[in-house]
């Protein structure tokens, strides 16, 4: 399976965000994407999900499983928002998404579990803190399996021991095959991943150790 990003670029109200991207993730690579604020680093990830056209280019899977017959179905969009129903159970919410997205992946508990809550299911989820919704948002993603993640600054309002479990979520993903993008201002670790800086136009590659470009 490959990402490829062909000549893509981006334009919100008739105005360009960035222009053409070319580049290609393999399965098990990640690019982190930064930039300022309305650099376009959310635009980015929803027109890769299909929500938004490219204003060029394309963004478009290769070599992947029959399952998937275009990109957007292949992909988990974790946007700035949590997309959590109020007045509904943090368990109703995760099963609406398991049944919506298909693709059967962790049970409830399991993914509870691995977000470190394990016993909030029937609590509705405006019981919850900020960043317990955010971590439910994130186990929206386990609960059914898909292979790329969009992760919109997926560690805002988490603590520290949060955003280091979404790390390990990220090289356990990475690890099974999967892609991972990731928009964020934060210094998440994301080792070996490929780094794009939407304001400066540089491409690089995360060391092993660090988020260095
Ligand atoms: N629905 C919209 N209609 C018109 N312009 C929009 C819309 N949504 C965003 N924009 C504009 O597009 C630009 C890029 O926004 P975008 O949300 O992609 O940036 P970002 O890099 O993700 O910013 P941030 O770091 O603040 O999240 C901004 O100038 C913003 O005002």
């Amino acid at each position: 399976m490959r990402l490829v990003l062909d000549g893509l670029s981006g334009a919100r109200g008739g105005q360009t965000l960035f222009s053409p991207i070319s580049l290609s993730l393999e399965a098990g690579d990640a690019l982190l994407v930064t930039g300022p604020n309305g650099s376009g680093k959310s635009t980015l990830l929803r027109i890769i999900a299909g929500l938004l056209a490219p204003a060029s280019g394309q963004a478009r899977l290769e070599d992947a499983d029959n399952a998937f017959p275009d990109l957007a179905s292949a992909c988990h969009f974790l946007g700035d928002g949590n997309a959590l129903k109020a007045g509904q159970t943090v368990r109703q919410n995760l099963e609406f998404w398991a049944n919506y997205q298909g693709r059967s992946g962790r049970s409830i508990a399991e993914a509870l579990d691995m977000i470190e809550l394990p016993t909030i299911a029937d609590l509705p989820t405006e019981a919850l803190s900020k960043g317990m919704r955010r971590r439910v948002a994130i186990a929206r993603l386990l609960v059914s399996d898909l292979p790329v993640w969009l992760m919109d600054e997926p560690t805002s309002g988490l603590d520290s021991a949060s955003v280091e479990r979404v790390e390990r979520l990220i090289v356990d993903h990475r690890a099974k095959g999967g892609i991972v993008i990731v928009a964020s201002h934060h210094d998440l670790r994301i080792e070996g991943a490929l780094s794009l800086d939407l304001y400066h136009r540089h491409l690089g590659r995360t060391s092993l150790q660090d988020n260095s470009a």
